[in-house]
């Protein structure tokens, strides 16, 4: 086997394991809203996307464009997330908050952001907003459901695991990139946000179209141009990340999976809390991601098109 990975890109995704020890929170209690509203984009934004779906005590609300929902007022708690602080669909969601007389606290390592929140969590700067998926969702996790310092440990214990147990991952990623198929990735809860965090791995660090489904939802449309349409599934390589076992969606998994004739590649977490299980399944996928675009021969931080069309946009007022 052929080792194309390169340690600059692997310090990166292996950070995650420091990112787990940031501590920092907000001094808000769910309790004193009616629920919280998360606006941010793509790396940043997917932090919510996360937290909405393992938070369970208060409906969390993620806005990815320009307008914050009509009914945001000062009932809602709400949290700007962007890592550069400079994103213009974030910053126009705060402008909004401002206005209505809504309070802004904000995750970011600076910008335009940091200057105009009224709370501000500063995270470290000089990565790419998808590497500082820790530092981004951390504070979310420490405000409102609280992690003891037991369970980070197990956490990143599980992590140090994963990247000593590699190998298997590489042998997937050179099977993705040999099968030159259209990754097509498939979760339930609680990791369905996970999916979709995948799903945006595959585009800017691997550079690759991927599609993502609830696979329960997936069961009521897509899966008929897959099966009915002259075997389009055929085109995707399957990927699923096995959340619950005791889901009913793993027995549709078993049943689509006889119904296929693609193979359906199940990743499973280790771990025993819902928290581990995440951070085990966000580390696969950033190593998984990472070494696709390695073996593709791409540089996994490059996503010059995404930063040249913020400049662009950014001279338009
Ligand atoms: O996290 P930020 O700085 O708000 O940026 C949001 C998104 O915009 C991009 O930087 C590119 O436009 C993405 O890579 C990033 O996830």
């Amino acid at each position: 086997m052929i080792f194309l990975a390169e340690d600059k890109f692997y310090s990166q995704v292996y950070s995650i394991k420091e990112q787990i020890n940031f501590t920092e929170k907000f001094s808000l209690e769910a309790r004193n809203f009616k629920a919280i509203v998360i606006s941010g984009m793509g790396g940043s934004g997917v932090s919510g996307r996360i937290f909405a779906e393992i938070f369970q005590e208060l409906p969390v609300i993620v806005v990815d464009s320009y307008k914050l929902p009509k009914y945001v007022d000062r009932s809602y708690c709400f949290i700007a997330v962007s890592y550069s602080g400079n994103t213009e669909e974030t910053l126009s969601t705060v402008k909004e908050a401002k206005a209505r007389g809504v309070r802004v606290n904000a995750i970011t390592s600076g910008g335009e952001l940091s200057k105009i929140c009224d709370n501000l969590i500063k995270i470290p700067a000089g990565l790419q907003p998808r590497e500082a998926i820790g530092y981004l969702l951390m504070p979310l996790l420490n405000t409102f459901a609280g992690i003891q310092t037991e369970e980070r440990k197990k956490i990143i214990s599980i992590l140090e695991n994963l990247e000593k147990e590699r190998s298997p991952i590489w042998q997937l990623a050179q099977k993705i990139v040999d099968s030159r198929k259209i990754p097509y990735i498939l979760s339930w809860e609680p990791f369905t946000s996970l999916s979709y965090r995948f799903k945006t791995q595959f585009n800017e660090n691997s550079k690759l179209f991927a599609l993502n489904h609830n696979l329960s939802e997936q069961n009521h449309n897509e899966l008929v141009p897959q099966l009915m349409n002259g075997g389009m599934a055929e085109k995707f390589i399957f990927l699923v990340l096995e959340g619950d076992y005791s889901s009913r969606c793993k027995v549709r998994l078993d049943i689509m999976e006889n119904k296929f004739s693609s193979e359906i590649i199940r990743i499973k977490p280790k771990g025993e809390t819902q928290l581990e299980k995440l951070f085990y399944l966000l580390h696969y996928i950033d190593i998984l991601t990472v070494e696709v675009s390695l073996r593709l021969s791409f540089d996994p931080e490059d996503v010059k098109v995404l930063e040249n069309l913020k400049a662009e946009l950014s001279k338009i007022k």
